[in-house]
């Protein structure tokens, strides 16, 4: 007779395992076209999406209380947008995801090639931020380019998620993940564990910045691919930092107009969360 916490595990296991199998469909270059152009990505409108993320990743990164060695970000997918203003402040950058098609998309862009998107407003956005003319944004691709090290596998459902020996003993100084958790996670006790899975990459007192939808239940990873997500809403991104050992230093919500809702997801919102590891 199986005991009820083995069903349990079984249970927790299956869906886990569900999920890699849908992935395994995701196509980068279609993800990118239908979340990282115009509308969503429309640098001239102060309330497109993509923009709103570079502000509150810029403001997160800049004022004062994030310092250290090494960013990692968690489940990166194709994008780079995540670490445009990190690499200034961290001497190292770690990229990680599940898939070989992103890990791939990324290291052509960091080595020099043309990926499926032009990150080129991107970086002259963010220059902008940084009171730089946006004729730096080469100077800030070379950067980023240098400053990341390593592009690595990554599963989040693994208690340790990344292979031993991957980051120094004393963990990554600060971590960013975007759509990542509540995208790969069957319910919001999957999202707690991969959580708490990632806390461990990172040092006492290191930071993380977690951007994430609210109120979604799938997104299309490709044509035609649905991809299930763990509905959240503010509350439970609050209740799970909190159940994990982090404390809350900011949360920032954006709610979508109309027009960013283009058919590719049923995303209301987007959280930016600002946390340190207690
Ligand atoms: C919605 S995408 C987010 C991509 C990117 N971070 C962004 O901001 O758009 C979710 C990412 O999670 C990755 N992923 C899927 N299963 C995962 C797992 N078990 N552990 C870590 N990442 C996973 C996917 O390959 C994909 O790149
Ligand atoms: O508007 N955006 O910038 C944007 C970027 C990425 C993603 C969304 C929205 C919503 N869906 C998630 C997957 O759960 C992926």
């Amino acid at each position: 007779m199986e005991k009820e916490s083995e069903k349990k595990t079984a249970d927790i296991d299956n869906g886990v395992v569900a999920m890699a199998v849908r992935y395994q469909g995701f196509d980068p270059a279609a993800y990118l076209q239908y979340n990282y152009t115009p509308p969503r990505a429309d640098f001239q409108r102060s309330d497109s999406i993509v923009p709103w993320k570079l502000s509150c990743l810029h403001k997160a990164f800049t004022e004062g209380d994030i310092d250290g060695d090494l960013l990692v970000d968690i489940g990166t997918g194709p994008t780079l947008y995540q670490v445009m203003s990190g690499c200034e402040v961290f001497r190292r950058v770690i990229l990680t995801d599940f898939l070989e098609v992103n890990r791939k998309e990324l290291k052509t862009w960091l080595g020099g090639g043309s990926g499926s998107l032009d990150w080129t407003p991107y970086l002259e956005y963010v220059c902008q931020l940084e009171g730089r003319s946006s004729s730096a944004a080469s100077d800030k691709a070379s950067r980023l380019r240098s400053a990341v090290t390593d592009v690595l596998p990554i599963d989040v459902h693994r208690q340790q998620p990344l292979a031993s020996g991957a980051l120094p003993p004393t963990g990554a100084d600060c971590l960013v993940s975007c759509f990542c958790l509540e995208s790969v996670s069957p319910d919001v006790a999957s999202f707690n564990r991969a959580l708490g899975n990632i806390s461990t990459l990172l040092r006492l007192g290191g930071h993380l910045l977690l951007i994430g939808a609210l109120g979604e239940s799938f997104y299309l990873g490709g044509p035609g691919l649905q991809i299930p997500v763990v509905p959240l809403d503010e509350a439970q991104v609050c209740n799970s930092l909190k159940a994990t050992g982090f404390a809350l230093v900011q949360l920032s919500v954006y709610t979508l107009p109309p027009d960013m809702r283009v058919g590719v997801d049923d995303v209301s919102g987007v959280f930016f969360a600002k946390a340190r590891k207690l």
